[in-house]
This record gives structure tokens, sequence and C-alpha cells, in this order.
């Protein structure tokens, strides 16, 4: 469990985050998201004791964390996936890690095993890849067991199935009842992988949402599009309904007030042969630049102004 409660950080003039409150509960992804400079990494900082709040709090399991007394077997972490020496082989890191933590060494062998690093784990680090680097600040972050994690764009510089086995991954540790909170820019694959959103921008929060809902209210969810030779019978029949329509091409209408059962079935009557009949449901992506017009637009502003 991760609780911030009206936390605010001031860097001299800029506050990087502002009065800030949510949860990210255990059993969930908890996808955590803003333009650039919102403050995700600030508030991941001072989830993880890297930053002392102006005012404010952020628990961890109920404590700060500098009161964590094994706070690797409590929050796993992952910032930058590169923050092993790049001298050491994987093994070494990990190794050290665990000793450090009295960790054994079976948990090792197994967090090796789970972030599919078998094969290059006697390797230095500093001849990793990227996705190899995330593969290995993933490890260390499950090295410990920990029922929550923090995990800052570990899908940065992941191939396509080094991407899917993140996502099943942090799936099934929420499965078992973990807390996982996940930045990323990429709404897409938080989409996939995230059941809550928590958004924020200019420091502030803009939404703390179940994701499918946050989805589904963006303005295009639920538009039925319908494609025929000749939609226009149908259109004025849907109009007439109560429904609203627009014909953005000559073959395809949009209804807004009517559901695609009631559109198919009115073309029936017609005696009309739709070539498409769906449903638009929204993106994340929609939903976000919905929210986060402003604060972009503010920041566009400043630096313009600057
Ligand atoms: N150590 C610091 N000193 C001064 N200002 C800082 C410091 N760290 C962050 N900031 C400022 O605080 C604001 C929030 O930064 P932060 O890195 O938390 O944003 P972010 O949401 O993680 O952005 P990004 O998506 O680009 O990583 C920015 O305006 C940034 O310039």
């Amino acid at each position: 469990m991760i609780e911030v409660t009206h936390l605010t950080k001031r860097y001299r003039a800029t506050t990087a985050v502002d009065d800030l409150t949510f949860t990210a509960a255990p059993g969930t992804v908890t996808g955590f998201l803003g333009p650039n400079g919102a403050g995700k990494s600030t508030t991941i900082r001072a989830v993880v004791g890297l930053e002392r709040p102006t005012s404010g709090s952020a628990r961890v399991n109920g404590q700060s964390y500098a009161d964590l007394r094994a706070p690797l077997q409590e929050v796993g972490t992952m910032l930058d996936g590169r923050n092993a020496h790049p001298g050491r082989t994987a093994l070494g890191h990990l190794l050290g890690l665990a000793r450090s933590h009295g960790i054994a060494r079976a948990r090792v062998d197994q967090v090796v095993e789970l972030a599919g690093l078998g094969s290059v784990v006697r390797r230095r680090v500093g001849t990793f890849s990227l996705g190899m680097g995330q593969r290995l600040g993933i490890a260390a972050a499950l090295l410990g067991d920990p029922p929550t994690l923090v995990l800052d764009e570990p899908v940065n510089g992941l191939d396509p199935d080094g991407v899917r086995w993140i996502r099943h991954l942090l799936r099934a540790l929420a499965a078992e009842g973990r807390t996982v909170l996940l930045s990323s820019h990429l709404m897409s694959e938080l989409a996939e992988t995230a059941s809550r959103v928590v958004v924020i921008g200019r420091g502030r929060l803009l939404a703390d949402e179940d994701l499918r809902s946050l989805v589904a209210a963006t303005a295009r969810a639920g538009v039925v599009r319908a494609r025929a030779s000749d939609p226009a019978p149908l259109a004025r029949a849907l109009e007439r309904g109560g429904a609203t329509v627009t014909m953005p091409e000559s073959d395809l209408i949009e209804v807004t007030g009517a559901d695609a059962g009631s559109v198919g079935a009115l073309a029936a009557q017609l005696g009309l042969t739709l070539h498409e009949l769906s449903t638009v449901s929204g993106t994340l992506e929609e939903a976000y630049l919905g929210l986060t017009a402003d604060a972009v637009e503010y920041r566009t502003g400043t630096e313009t102004a600057r």
C-alpha cells in the first residue's frame, strides 16, 4: 500500500508536487501518469525516501520509507534501470544486494530466472543493452519479495517481447495481492497493464480513477459507426427517433444517442445493407490528453515566455 497525503515538494521557485493525495492499493496495478515535468518522479522519489517532502507525507505499507526496517523486503523500486555498477556482473550485483539484506542465494537464482537473465547473468552490466538493464532493475526490485513495487518507466527500452513479459509479470504480482505503482508515458501499454490510473499535471491531482470508467467517459466512447452505400435514410430515421447523427464520409454515419443494436435493427427495417457497424471505445490516450490539455498548455506558455 502506498499512501500519498497532501504531499508538497518545492525546489526554490518551483513547486514540483502540490498538495497531492492518492493511494495505490494492494491487488492493483496503479498507473501513474502526467506530462513531462508534472511531478511524477519527484512523487516517486518521495515515496522511496529519496526526497524529503516540504509538507505532507508519502507512506509505504503504513510507514515512511525511512522507518522501514528492511526496505528491500517492503518495497521493490526501479527508478533507473542502470543503477548497477557497469564493472560488476549482473549476478555479482544481485548477490551483493542479497547479502547486504540477508536474502538467500536461492532467491537470487529465482529472480534471475523470473527476469529472463539466465544466459547473461555472468556478463558485466556495462555491456548490457537498455532492455537487459531494465530486466536487471526488475530482478533487483523483486529480490526481497516485497508486497509493494514502485517502477518508474519500466518498459523503456524493452522490445515487444519484453514489454509483454513485464505486462504479464506486473499483473501477476498484483493478482498475488501486491501493490504496484507504475509510471509510463506509453498509454497503450498502461491501458493493458493498469486497472487504476492516477493522473497529475503541474504537481496536482487531475484524476484518480478506475481505468475503465476513465476511458468510458471520453467524448467519443459509445458513438456508433454505421457504413452503408447510402446511409442517408438511416440517418433521417435515427434523427426522427431522437439520436444525433453526423456523416463524416458519404457512406458513413456516426450516431450518438442510440446503441449499435437499435441502429442495426433500424437498418434492417429500412432494407439497408450495413458494411460496418461498430461502437467506438475510448482510449486511455484520449482520456489522458483531455485531462492534461491545460497542464500542457500552461507548460508551453511558460516556456515560450522565458
Ligand atoms: N532537484 C530538483 N531541483 C529543482 N527542480 C527540480 C528538481 N527535481 C525536479 N525539479 C522540477 O520539478 C518539476 C517536476 O519534475 P519531475 O521530474 O518530478 O517531473 P516528471 O513528471 O517526473 O517529468 P518527466 O515525465 O519529464 O520525467 C519540474 O519542473 C522539474 O524541473
